[in-house]
């Protein structure tokens, strides 16, 4: 099996720690090494679209761009939208009613809406069950987004309009919104510091944590 696409989360995955705002050079200077050789590397995060794109351009990646947690999909010039939109009366409800946080990217957002803090609480899940919304956690935000939601359904997306068999991609992160990305790829890295139920789905966990944990696994691809 040849890796030809790494499918790497952002935060917790490539900055220094989780928790961490700070890319760690030292992955990126990997990625860019696998890039060198012909493996295309994506951006599969939470984040929103014109923060990932920005990040996308300057790291001079070329595998895609799968935004607001699954619900927007970038490749070559073309947009592709995954999620039902989800109105802003909702999301101004869902803000006011648990009151929490908005994130400052939401205005750039259409489908998926984070908040702080990251916790779901039971009423949270009563309320989205109710009003058709998904929910979810990568404990650095909490997302509520219109169905389906989640970067499964993102990362299917990119993986068809890339053209890829998941067989011969491999998907690394740090938290339970990355085990989706994860069940789909043939190469199931979990970082050192994951949540405990993304490394059970992993089939490797690394040694190292975050960014050094992505060099880590580079290293290992790109020596053989
Ligand atoms: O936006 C978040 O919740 C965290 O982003 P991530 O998916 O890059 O870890
Ligand atoms: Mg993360």
């Amino acid at each position: 099996m040849k890796v030809r696409v790494i499918l790497t989360d952002l935060d917790g995955t490539l900055t220094e720690d989780r928790g961490s705002y700070l890319l760690n050079l030292e992955a990126i200077e990997a990625l860019r090494k696998a890039e060198a050789k012909g493996i295309k590397v994506a951006l599969v995060s939470g984040n929103s679209y014109p923060v990932l794109r920005g990040l996308y351009n300057y790291l001079g990646f070329s595998g895609g761009v799968v935004a607001e947690n699954g619900c927007l999909v970038y490749y070559q010039g073309n947009i592709f939208p995954v999620c039902t939109p989800l109105p802003k009366v909702l999301v101004e409800e869902f803000r006011d009613k648990f009151k929490l946080k908005e994130s400052w990217q939401n205005e750039y957002r259409r489908y998926d809406f984070g908040f702080t803090p990251p916790v779901i609480t039971d009423d949270m899940r009563k309320w989205a069950e109710e009003k058709g919304v998904s929910i979810q956690s990568s404990g650095y935000a909490l997302h509520i987004s219109g169905r389906p939601g989640g970067k499964g359904a993102g990362v299917k997306k990119l993986l068809n309009v890339l053209g890829v068999k998941s067989e011969d991609v491999a998907a690394i992160g740090d938290s339970a919104t990355d085990i989706e990305m994860l069940e789909i790829a043939g190469v199931r890295v979990a970082v050192a510091n994951a949540d405990e139920n993304l490394k059970r789905v992993a089939n490797f966990t690394l040694k190292l944590k975050s960014g050094d944990g992505v060099k880590e696994f580079i290293d290992s691809l790109t020596r053989e």
